[in-house]
């Protein structure tokens, strides 16, 4: 019998959450994947990590990882994995060898405008991009590794999260510097998030009843990467993230925007390798500050949002100003966007 379980994975900065569905090889076109499962381990940039196990309609568990165990993108996928396969209520997943797609969100795909099956050369195309997204891509292709190595019968299949940005006009997705070097180079505003954009838009088409062709809308998705999209006509003419996820609102490690000569004034070394850099990554320190060291870890010391609002309700002042930050990116972002509409 052929196998037939699919694995949704998002690896995200902050956490890595899996969906299991099964499907059935000579069902009609028009049906939809059946959901089985959803697991997440939240929390990877404040310990310790939280595993969340939810299975058909039931709430199966909820609780704190041991610190040492889960500490990446990687070694959550593996205890995933191993949770998943020996849990007997899952009898459709009891073997890596039972997957046979395993769909990774992945954040930065360059020119890549539509889904592509994980080949050895899209492999290399989108390890070449890890530069431009250091939190997020090297971390879905350890995924994408790991099931290569691991699953024998699982195709990897990547989604981009600035597809759906394709569309953004020419004025919005150009950045004001020498055009030869930013077309040598492919610099320009790719946008992230647009997995998310894409599900919000069905949705809210859905919820009021219109075409999604008709739907005009700025959406907000927050969390520890947070990002604003103005939506019209059912698709992206503007979003806050540019040429990598640093740029727009703040994160729980990011900066967002800044003045772009703030960080030479901030260090000296801001052209050097940062020591976290690897063979296959490279990272000044400046893109070290401004994408680990800075966002509400820098202004609070927690990169929990949940706390952070929390104590800024209580009278934190440092809490305060964060959320305070936020509320006012947001707001220059929908209020252009606003009249983008019009
Ligand atoms: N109810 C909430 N109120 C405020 N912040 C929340 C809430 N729920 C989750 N968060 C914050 O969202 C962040 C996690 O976002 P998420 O999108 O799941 O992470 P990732 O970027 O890894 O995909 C954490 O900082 C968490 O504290
Ligand atoms: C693109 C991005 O920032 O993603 P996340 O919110 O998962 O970190
Ligand atoms: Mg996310």
């Amino acid at each position: 019998m052929p196998s037939n379980v699919i694995l949704s994975i998002n690896a995200g900065s902050s956490s890595l959450k899996v969906s299991v569905f099964s499907y059935h090889p000579h069902a009609p076109s028009s049906s939809h994947p059946t959901p089985l499962a959803t697991i997440q381990v939240t929390g990877l940039t404040a310990p310790p990590a939280t595993l969340r196990y939810d299975r058909g309609d039931h709430h199966i568990k909820s609780q704190p990882l041991p610190e040492t165990d889960v500490t990446s993108q990687e070694s959550a996928y593996e205890y995933i994995i191993h949770h998943l396969t020996s849990d007997a209520g899952l009898p459709e997943l009891s073997h890596p060898d039972d997957i046979e797609f395993a769909c990774h969100r992945v954040v930065h795909g360059g020119d890549y405008d539509k889904p592509v099956r994980i080949d050895r050369d899209t492999f290399h195309r989108l390890e070449e991009l890890s530069d431009l997204a250091p939190l997020h891509n090297a971390g879905a292709l350890t995924i994408v590794k790991a099931v290569h190595d691991k699953c024998a019968k699982a195709s990897n299949i990547a989604f981009f999260d600035n597809a759906f940005h394709h569309t953004l006009p020419e004025a919005a997705r150009t950045y004001a510097i020498d055009q030869k070097v930013a077309k040598r180079n492919k610099l320009r505003k790719y946008g992230f998030h647009g997995l998310s954009y894409a599900f919000i838009t069905r949705s809210v088409a859905a919820h009021l009843a219109v075409p999604a062709s008709e739907l005009n809308i700025v959406a907000l998705h927050l969390g520890s990467g947070a990002s604003a999209c103005c939506i019209k006509g059912g698709t992206s003419i503007d979003t806050s993230m540019g040429l990598t996820p640093l740029d727009g609102l703040p994160g729980a490690t990011r900066s967002g925007s800044v003045d772009p000569s703030l960080i030479f004034h901030f260090t000296h070394d801001a052209g050097k390798l940062s020591p976290s850099s690897s063979k296959g990554m490279h990272i000044t320190e400046a893109e070290e500050i401004l994408n680990k060291k800075s966002g509400w870890q820098a202004l609070t010391g927690t990169t929990d949002f949940g706390a952070i609002s929390a104590k800024a309700e209580q009278g934190d002042a440092a809490c305060r100003l964060a959320f305070d930050i936020l509320v006012d990116r947001i707001t220059d972002f929908a209020t252009e966007a606003v009249a983008d509409l019009f």
